[in-house]
Parts: structure tokens; C-alpha cells; sequence
């Protein structure tokens, strides 16, 4: 994407998008995905410590354990039949049903695959506040929004496939200290976030017709975005820059540990 071809996308529409218009809109946002973030650069070219690693999936935790919490909102907002039947296959898949064990299982076996305990993801003592609040940013608006609105908002995973295959190309040759057992959470995710997006795209393109609400939508995925990159920020300062919270203070890991569910 050219520089001046995104700044269109920062300004208000001012005139519809056609339907294909519009995807190819929201599917140029991904030049704005957290794949881009330096942090999550690091990692796939090899170049992040152990401690930046378990630093990651020990936050990402957070998100994981959130995303079940944040479509039961939509569903609970949303009057549509339909709409509930297929929706509540996203919380299955994270929490797990009879004889799949879901995506939190699979993310804490990551996180023992990378040198975590069980016990120590589950605390969330490594939550930074800074990830807490981005997550949690992403429940609320999820309860406050219209169903549509919330559930447009999972759109970022137009461009989530890329990533976890980019971290099943990348990981296994960098980081041979890696169980390979914990990549089994990336790999469920290539078919069950591809099968997501097609819901999710068909409700927006529906939803979205005229020039206001197709910028509002714009908006929608660029507070996702934010959410997403936020995150990366906040473990940057922390594991990178060697600047967790109260580093003038204390090592100690003091920050709360949610007040919010
Ligand atoms: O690892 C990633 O980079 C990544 C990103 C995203 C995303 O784009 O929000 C999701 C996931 N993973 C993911 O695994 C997942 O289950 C998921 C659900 C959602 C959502 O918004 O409902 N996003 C994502």
C-alpha cells in the first residue's frame, strides 16, 4: 500500500463504498496489524530472549481467557437466532467441549512449552497493566456496542491466519528450546480464525451500507488494532526496555491483578 493511499483511509468516507469496495477497505487496514509491531518482529526473525517470549505468552493469556468473556457479550446482545447458533461456536472453541480440549488448553500447554508453569499463566502476576486495560477495552466496547458493531470488530482476524502460520514458519528453527507440543494452539487457529472471518465479513458487509457507518466501521477496526499493538507497547517497555511498571521502585511484580470481571 502506497503512504498516500492510507491517509485516504484515516479521512471520513464521502461516498459508500461498494460492497467489494468496502472489504478491500478493511482488508487494507491490515497494513496496520500488530505483524508490523517490532516486537512481533523480533520474534519471527529469531531475535526475542526467552524472557521476551514467555513475557508475550504469558500476556497474551489475558487476551486468550477475555475472548470467550467478550463474545458471550455479543450474544448476549444480539436477538438473532441465527446469528447465536453459529456465533457460540467461538466460545466453544476457546473454552473447549467434550473431547476438544479449546484454546486456552492449547495456549497454557504453549506456555509450558516455553518454560511457564500452569499455575504462574493461570495468577496473571506477569498481566501488565497496560495489556489488562487494552483487553479489557475490547470487553467493553463489546457490551456497550450493537451486536454488529461487536462482532465487526473481531475483523482484525482477516489477517490472523498470516500470523500464526508466520510463527509456525519462524519459531520452530529459532527457538529449538521450544517444546513442539505448544504449537498446536497456532495451528487449530489457521481453520477455526478462516471459518471466523467468513461470519464476521458477511455481518459487516450487510451491516455497513452507507458512508457514515462504513467510516464508523473503519474507526471499529482501527480501536481493535489499537488494541492489539497497545499490548505489544506495553510488553516493549517491559521486556524490551527493561521499564515494567514501578521500575523505579520496586522489581516486584505490585500492579492489580483485575478488578474488572
Ligand atoms: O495471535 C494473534 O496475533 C491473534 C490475533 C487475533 C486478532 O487479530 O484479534 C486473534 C487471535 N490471535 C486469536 O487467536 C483469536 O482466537 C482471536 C479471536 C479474536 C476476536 O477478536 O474475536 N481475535 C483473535
Amino acid at each position: 500500500m502506497q503512504p498516500d493511499e492510507v491517509v485516504i483511509l484515516m479521512k471520513p468516507l464521502e461516498k459508500a463504498l461498494s460492497r467489494s469496495e468496502f472489504e478491500q477497505a478493511l482488508r487494507d487496514k491490515g497494513a496496520y496489524y500488530h505483524i508490523q509491531h517490532p516486537y512481533h518482529k523480533a520474534m519471527y526473525e529469531g531475535r526475542a530472549t526467552p524472557e521476551q517470549i514467555r513475557g508475550w505468552v504469558a500476556n497474551r493469556f489475558y487476551y486468550q481467557i477475555s475472548i470467550p468473556i467478550k463474545d458471550a457479550a455479543i450474544m448476549a446482545n444480539c436477538p438473532d437466532r441465527d446469528v447465536r447458533r453459529h456465533w457460540i461456536q467461538r466460545i466453544l472453541d476457546h473454552d473447549g467441549y467434550d473431547g476438544a480440549e479449546g484454546g486456552i488448553e492449547a495456549w497454557l500447554r504453549l506456555g509450558e512449552a516455553v518454560g511457564l508453569s500452569r499455575e504462574e499463566i493461570l495468577s496473571e502476576e506477569h498481566v501488565l497493566p497496560g495489556v489488562r486495560f487494552a483487553v479489557d477495552a475490547y470487553v467493553n466496547f463489546a457490551r456497550r456496542a450493537t451486536w454488529e458493531e461487536a462482532a465487526s470488530s473481531s475483523l482484525t482476524e482477516l489477517f490472523a491466519p498470516h500470523i500464526h502460520q508466520s510463527r509456525l514458519d519462524a519459531w520452530p528453527t529459532h527457538y529449538p528450546w521450544i517444546n513442539a507440543e505448544g504449537y498446536t494452539y497456532f495451528r487449530n487457529r489457521l481453520t477455526e480464525a478462516r471459518r471466523d472471518v467468513e461470519q464476521g465479513l458477511k455481518i459487516t458487509l450487510d451491516y455497513y451500507q452507507t458512508a457514515e457507518q462504513q467510516s464508523r466501521m473503519l474507526e471499529i477496526l482501527q480501536f481493535k488494532l489499537d488494541v492489539l499493538w497497545t499490548m505489544l507497547d506495553a510488553m516493549t517497555m517491559a521486556y524490551e526496555l527493561d521499564r515494567p511498571p514501578y521500575h523505579t521502585v520496586t522489581d516486584q511484580r505490585v500492579y492489580h491483578r483485575g478488578l474488572f470481571k
